[in-house]
């Protein structure tokens, strides 16, 4: 298990990462989603001992990762696929990470075999794409059969079989009980991967819940409808809207409806005299509800913004609020809050209280996995400087050697990235390595 605690990290005056608590657990998938910027490759450095915390510390199996007996095996990790000398072959790549935490070569080219690199193996690796960099990167980190993973942008390049097959790995290291930490922005791969999200934005914990009750509480269901025409379309928005349903445009010419159940929006179109060609129950998405809840969060955004269309409105020169951990972006997509009884259909009993101090937020853990860090969120996030340019993860490069130098001098003291090395099978840090 990975465990933070208080995790601020301060790079002059950025705050990058603020008071940072939660639990990674065994035998899940874990999400880690945050905006651009938003601290998650720090946060990841951090676990891995490549940043020292400003305050606060963090744990896997209860030992910060610098002190964990032989680290390497223990936890792996992807952060950066182009950490990688570019002149050694991938097989020699992952020979030198071997040699160098004493892991039988025949590993090697079973992770090959794992990641599909096998009939590359003696190419050098700076003729790889960059999916199949992202596959030497997770060979990397598979490479000693580690009970702690971290893979940052796994799927960063990989065709649409790479995804499905990062997905299927993801899932089946978690049913084998290990911890699987994992950072995407893409939404839709995370709701179909993930089992638990941790939700960051400007370095603040948002969220920390299950990807089901992400969604609950960051989204209201809605109601689609569609009429013939535009003029009785107009007739049953205003009755709809008079009988305190929410009613959005969608782009198809179709209405979003939010505040009414179904059978009362069919009562409304009928009493209206209206004839519908659609009136069906729709959840909202992760990415709709990622977006809704981290929507203030975001520092780079295009001044042709996608999501314009689909917020209410601001005035002019004002900024959207922070989101609040549970009830999100007030105002996007306009659904009403769940607290404020606006749910239109049947939904789940939302967790109560929320665990960060929201008040009657339903952003709680999933039964059974209580946070036990809830506290009172910070009244005001941490001061920020103007944007600045998001970094790329900062794993070590390896040093650079001769294109054909061997394995076994490659394997000299020269750090190789941590980040990179692997771990062993044992989740008891204490325990001794086994024989291989
Ligand atoms: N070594 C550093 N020195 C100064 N600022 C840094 C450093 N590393 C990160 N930052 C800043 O800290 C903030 C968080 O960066 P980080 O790379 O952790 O975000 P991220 O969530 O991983 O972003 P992305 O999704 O774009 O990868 C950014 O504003 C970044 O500019």
């Amino acid at each position: 298990m990975i465990e933070a605690v208080g995790l601020t990290k301060r790079y002059g005056a950025k705050t990058a990462v603020y008071n940072l608590s939660f639990q990674v657990r065994p035998g899940t998938v874990t999400g880690f989603l945050g905006p651009n910027g938003s601290g998650k490759s720090t946060t990841m450095r951090m676990i891995l001992g490549l940043d020292n915390p400003t305050s606060g510390h963090v744990t896997i199996g209860g030992h910060p990762y610098r002190k964990l007996p032989n680290a390497p095996r223990q936890v792996g990790a992807l952060l950066d696929a182009k950490a990688v000398h570019g002149g050694r072959s991938a097989r020699s790549h992952l020979l030198c990470l071997a040699q160098l935490s004493g892991i039988p070569a025949r590993r090697v080219d079973e992770v090959l075999g794992v990641v599909g690199l096998q009939d590359v193996a003696r190419k050098r690796s700076k003729g790889f794409s960059l999916g199949m960099g992202q596959r030497l990167g997770i060979a990397a980190a598979l490479l000693g059969d580690p009970q702690v993973l971290l893979f940052d942008e796994p799927v960063n390049g990989l065709d649409p079989e790479g995804i499905l097959w990062v997905r299927n790995l993801m899932k089946s290291l978690a049913a084998e009980g290990r911890t699987v930490f994992v950072s995407s922005h893409l939404m839709s791969e995370m709701a179909l991967t993930a089992d638990h999200l941790i939700v960051i934005g400007r370095g603040q914990l948002l969220a920390d819940m299950s990807v089901k009750d992400f969604i609950s509480a960051n989204s209201a269901d809605f109601a689609r409808v569609r009429t013939p025409d535009t003029e009785q379309r107009e007739k049953l928005t205003a009755a709809l809207s008079e009988a305190g349903g929410q009613v959005l445009p969608e782009p198809d010419g179709a209405l979003r409806i939010t505040g009414l159940p179904l059978p009362r929006i069919s009562d409304l179109a009928h009493d209206a005299d209206v004839r519908l060609w659609e009136l069906s129950p729709h959840q909202a998405s992760l990415e709709e509800a990622y977006m809704r809840m981290t929507q203030a969060a975001v520092d780079y955004r295009s001044t042709i913004d996608q999501k314009e269309g689909l917020m209410q409105p601001l005035p002019p020169g004002t900024q959207p609020p922070m989101p609040v951990p549970g009830q999100g972006q007030p105002g996007w997509y306009a659904p009403p809050p769940p607290q404020q009884g606006g749910q239109p259909f049947a939904m789940p009993q939302l967790p109560q209280p929320g665990p960060y101090g929201a008040p009657g937020g339903p952003a709680a853990p999933a039964p059974g996995q209580p946070n036990p860090y809830a506290g009172q969120a910070p009244a005001t996030p941490p001061a920020q400087t103007p944007a600045q340019p998001a970094v790329a993860p900062a794993a070590p490069q390896p040093p650079a050697q001769p294109a054909d130098r061997a394995p076994a001098e490659s394997a000299a003291p020269a750090a190789e990235p941590a980040a990179e090395q692997p771990a062993p099978a044992d989740a008891d840090p204490t325990k001794p390595e086994d024989a291989r």
